[in-house]
């Protein structure tokens, strides 16, 4: 019988909360053809028929849905056929997977002559559009060959799309050692060889300039090459970041339980797209497994599971291990499809369904004798960000860690959720103690190490800053866009659901909270229920404990002390504090014409609370009171 409660979350509960996506059609993964990573071997003349008209060439919206659009477009469906991909490949921020031989509402399949007509097409649009295609598998259906490939933008030097892995699991699963092999590309003897390797890394980057965010990074070529080399056990991350296409971060987070803050915050904090579950197969699920998949779950990041020690667990240990952990991911708590990735095909059919959260592939690898190390690397080459980047909005950065560099001055890094950064743009950071924010100008920008001149929604980046105190900053400031207009909150509800609680959950409770990269105690100040059990839902009303914060509706967000856990889901703000630190003549002008008793303009103008309000902690800003009122009972709890 499978245990309801698994350490972190109740995995039963958490159908209620956890939405999964359904996927689209069901998976079929047999074996398949083998995955040559190769262009296809006969180059298709352009010509012949190719651009010849045919019965859809008279239509006026050009069939590209079917699966003959790409047979022998005429020119307006060629050029049709070019925007959507390019639209494709720019929504993917760099790349997509096509698939030739299947349309909308057709048997999936192609003749021979077809498809290489088809392919043929594909290769002239790429070529017209600076795309690097790679073929990733052909499988036979019923009518014929489907082919998928890979087309990848080349960008510039300085430019790669980034993926982002928080990397989970009980201590001594193999996590570093599956970190090592995968970045340095040297197997580990089993006595913790690659690992060293990593931990030497660790140190170096610590003793310089460690202003990013992840510990390791793999990049791979337009083709889905590895681009990690080591040298003298060293890895130069800009070489890496310039021969990349891609680069995955891997955000190594700790196994040990009392490590579990950091986990939490690893996973909240830095934006993950994915979470990659390791498991030692002799010693199976223990420990934090279920907690860290139980996070990744409550958070809805997708994870992928990878089995390690595989060389050296029994077979029948091994197939325990696979069972249990099938089980517990078909249990309604988790709702997921196990996948057993074995060979190529399976690699790109989950791929490329992965982002539907429901889907969870499981490799089994050994970080000694290498087994299937390739078969994940070309998941990880597959994998596809899941943060928009809304080039057009207001930029949002979110602060996860701040550094002194010696000769550069305070550094932070973070991740920008929308949005675009240039060198000089100005942001406002904050919220400080007071809820204000400062305008900052942005000197430099680094990704993984590489100076750069912007940076994009999804992508995370270093800042320098000039004229501010390391100390001044805390993780979960951000950095936004002066049109957003931030204002900070010491209030704010969620509608929660309690995973696990040994009594009850009353008013006036403390527990950490876990939002973005901010993490901060606070008390429940109101409750739609008188008291709160394992498996209740209520909507709750939180106060920060020491400092307001800038947050947003719809965050998903986790309530944290001991063994009690909650998650949910802010559903309303409560800014109190005038967001940009101003001091201007006309502010003053106002405010003495409103204490003189001429309200004017002024009125409805949010006001910085006098000392004497700010010191007493009285009289400010309550619950429920609306933006434009001055808040000040807020300062008393952060002085
Ligand atoms: N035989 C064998 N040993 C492995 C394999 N992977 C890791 N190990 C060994 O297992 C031990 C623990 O590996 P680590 O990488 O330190 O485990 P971890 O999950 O990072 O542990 P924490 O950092 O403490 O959370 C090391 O001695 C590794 O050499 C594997 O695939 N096969």
């Amino acid at each position: 019988m499978l245990q309801p409660l698994y350490g972190f979350p109740n995995l039963q509960l958490l159908e209620d909360q956890v939405q999964c996506s359904e996927m689209a059609g069901a998976l079929s993964l047999e074996n398949g053809f083998n995955l040559s990573g190769d262009s296809p071997d006969e180059p298709i003349e352009n010509g012949t028929n190719l651009f010849a008209p045919d019965s859809g060439a008279d239509m006026d919206i050009p069939m590209i849905t079917s699966k003959t659009a790409l047979i022998s477009p005429n020119n307006e469906e060629y050029e049709y056929i070019l925007e959507t991909i390019k639209e494709r490949v720019e929504e993917g921020q760099g790349e997509t997977i096509y698939e030739l031989g299947t349309g909308e509402c057709d048997t999936p399949g192609l003749k021979l002559e077809d498809m290489e007509a088809s392919i043929a097409t594909l290769k002239s649009i790429s070529e017209t559009l600076n795309y690097e295609i790679t073929k990733l598998r052909e499988r036979h259906e019923k009518e014929g060959l489907v082919t998928e490939f890979l087309l990848r933008k080349t960008l510039d030097l300085q430019d790669f799309m980034e993926i982002r892995v928080a990397v989970v699991g009980n201590v001594d699963a193999g996590k570093s050692t599956l970190l090592g092999v995968l970045t340095h590309g040297d197997l580990d003897n089993g006595r913790g060889l690659a690992r060293m390797k990593l931990f030497r890394h660790k140190h170096e980057m610590e003793s310089g300039r460690t202003s990013s965010v992840g510990n390791d990074i793999l990049g791979f070529d337009l083709q889905g090459k590895v681009v990690n080399k080591s040298e003298h056990g060293h890895l130069d991350w800009v070489k890496i970041c310039e021969q990349a296409a891609k680069v995955i971060t891997f955000i190594d987070l700790a196994g040990h339980e009392k490590y579990l803050k950091t986990t939490v915050f690893g996973m909240t904090g830095h934006v993950p797209d994915f979470a990659m579950l390791m498991i030692g197969a002799n010693m199976g699920i223990v420990g934090m497994t279920k907690e860290h998949l139980g996070l990744a779950l409550a958070l809805q990041v997708p994870v992928f599971v990878v089995v390690t020690k595989i060389d050296m667990c029994p077979a029948n240990v091994l197939e325990d291990t696979l069972k249990l952990l099938q089980r517990i991911l078909k249990s309604p708590g988790c709702r997921k499809m196990p996948v057993l990735v074995q060979n190529a095909d399976d690699v790109v059919c989950s791929a490329t369904n992965f982002s539907s959260e429901r889907m969870c592939p499981i490799f089994q690898v050994s970080n000694v004798t290498g087994q299937n190390i390739d078969l994940l690397k070309m998941f990880l080459n597959l994998l596809s960000t899941r943060v928009k980047c809304n080039l057009g909005s207001p930029p949002e950065f979110q602060i996860d860690d701040t550094f002194s560099v010696p000769g550069v001055g305070t550094v932070v890094s973070g991740t920008l959720l929308q949005g675009l950064v240039k060198l000089n743009d100005t942001l406002l950071l904050g919220p400080d103690p007071l809820g204000q924010f400062q305008p900052m100008v942005i000197k430099s920008i680094h990704r993984k190490r590489m100076p750069v001149k912007e940076v994009r929604g999804g992508q995370t980046a270093s800042f320098s800053l000039k004229k501010v105190k390391r100390s001044a900053i805390r993780k979960g400031m951000v950095m936004v866009s002066p049109r957003l207009n931030p204002q900070a909150c010491w209030e704010f509800d969620s509608e929660i659901l309690v995973l696990h609680h040994p009594t009850t959950i009353s008013v006036k409770y403390q527990a950490m909270v876990h939002v973005g990269s901010v993490r901060q105690t606070a008390t429940i100040i109101t409750m739609t229920s008188e008291h709160l059990r394992t498996g209740d839902k209520a909507q709750v009303r939180f106060r920060f404990i020491k400092n307001p914060e800038y947050l947003r509706s719809n965050m998903r967000m986790v309530f944290r002390e001991g063994r009690t856990k909650a998650i949910g889901t802010i559903t309303k703000l409560y800014p109190q504090v005038r967001a940009v630190a101003q001091n201007t003549r006309q502010q003053r002008a106002q405010k003495k014409a409103q204490e003189q008793g001429h309200p004017g303009g002024a009125a409805q103008e949010p006001q910085k609370p006098s000392k004497k309000r700010r010191g007493t902690g009285k009289g400010g800003n309550r619950e429920g009171e609306p933006e434009d009122m001055n808040g000040s009972h807020e300062e008393a709890g952060s002085s």
